[in-house]
């Protein structure tokens, strides 16, 4: 029996579409979406989606970071919503009307609220100008998209279970800053484990890299697909 594909999102940061769909190819027996980032929408535009869509039935997850005016979000997310991708990302940070713009915008996509990027540490936050910590920052942030219509909020798994208890059981949870045990963790400073994400109540795990910076790709998602059925196992 084929195992069901694992609640993970791998970020298809690649430099062009040959090897973004190559990844994608590889990936998507193993996770139920892949994510298209800036780098290869900026430089392929809409072709991107179906060139990683491909027949592999993975959802799309079209990873923008609208920040702008309300009405100019509104635009852009309207430009996309024909793409039909399963996530949109916004910046939480961009304030409620932006986010209800996007919400309204485009109804079939689960507007994804960006909160606290998960590059950024304490210190960031405080340079920033940013109330702090980084938990309470991300839980401000997550109240409000979600009272502005955000279905989906994208935090590091360390705030996972502080969100959760704030926004409840129905938005969905989507935590990039994952590394698996001993790997580096590069630009991203707030991080976990795979297996501590899904614990702590994530939804969909992002994970890039650790995935596609691998000799064999499909082989990487597919461990960390393992190790996940574990933890529900271990669960129920
Ligand atoms: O707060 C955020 C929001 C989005 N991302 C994106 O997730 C992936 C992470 O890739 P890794 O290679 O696993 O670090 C990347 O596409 C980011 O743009 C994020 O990291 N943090």
């Amino acid at each position: 029996m084929t195992a069901a594909p694992a609640p993970i999102a791998v970020a298809l940061d690649a430099p062009d579409l040959e090897t973004a769909a190559r990844w994608a190819a590889q990936v998507t027996p193993h996770v139920s979406t892949v994510k298209v980032g800036l780098e290869l929408y900026l430089r392929y535009g809409p072709d991107v989606v179906a060139g990683v869509r491909g027949s592999g039935g993975a959802q799309v997850f079209l990873d923008l970071k609208l920040h702008d005016i309300p009405a100019t979000v509104a635009g852009a997310a309207r430009a996309v919503a024909d793409l039909r991708p399963a996530y949109l990302t916004v910046h939480a940070a961009g304030g409620p009307a932006m986010v209800r713009a996007a919400v309204e915008a485009a109804p079939d996509t689960r507007i994804t609220a960006v909160t606290v990027l998960t590059s950024l540490g304490d210190a960031d936050l405080a340079r920033l100008g940013l109330a702090g910590p980084a938990p309470d920052a991300v839980r401000r942030l997550a109240a409000l998209a979600v009272e502005a219509g955000a279905r989906a909020l994208v935090c590091s798994p360390q705030e996972a279970a502080a969100v959760r208890a704030e926004v409840g059981p129905a938005v969905t949870l989507v935590t990039p800053g994952v590394r698996p045990s001993g790997a580096a963790t590069q630009d991203q400073a707030r991080v976990a484990t795979p297996e501590a994400a899904l614990e702590a109540g994530a939804d969909l795990l992002v994970i890039g890299r650790p995935i596609t910076g691998a000799a064999d790709p499909g082989a990487a998602a597919a461990a960390i697909a393992a190790a996940l059925r574990g933890v529900s196992a271990n669960a129920s």
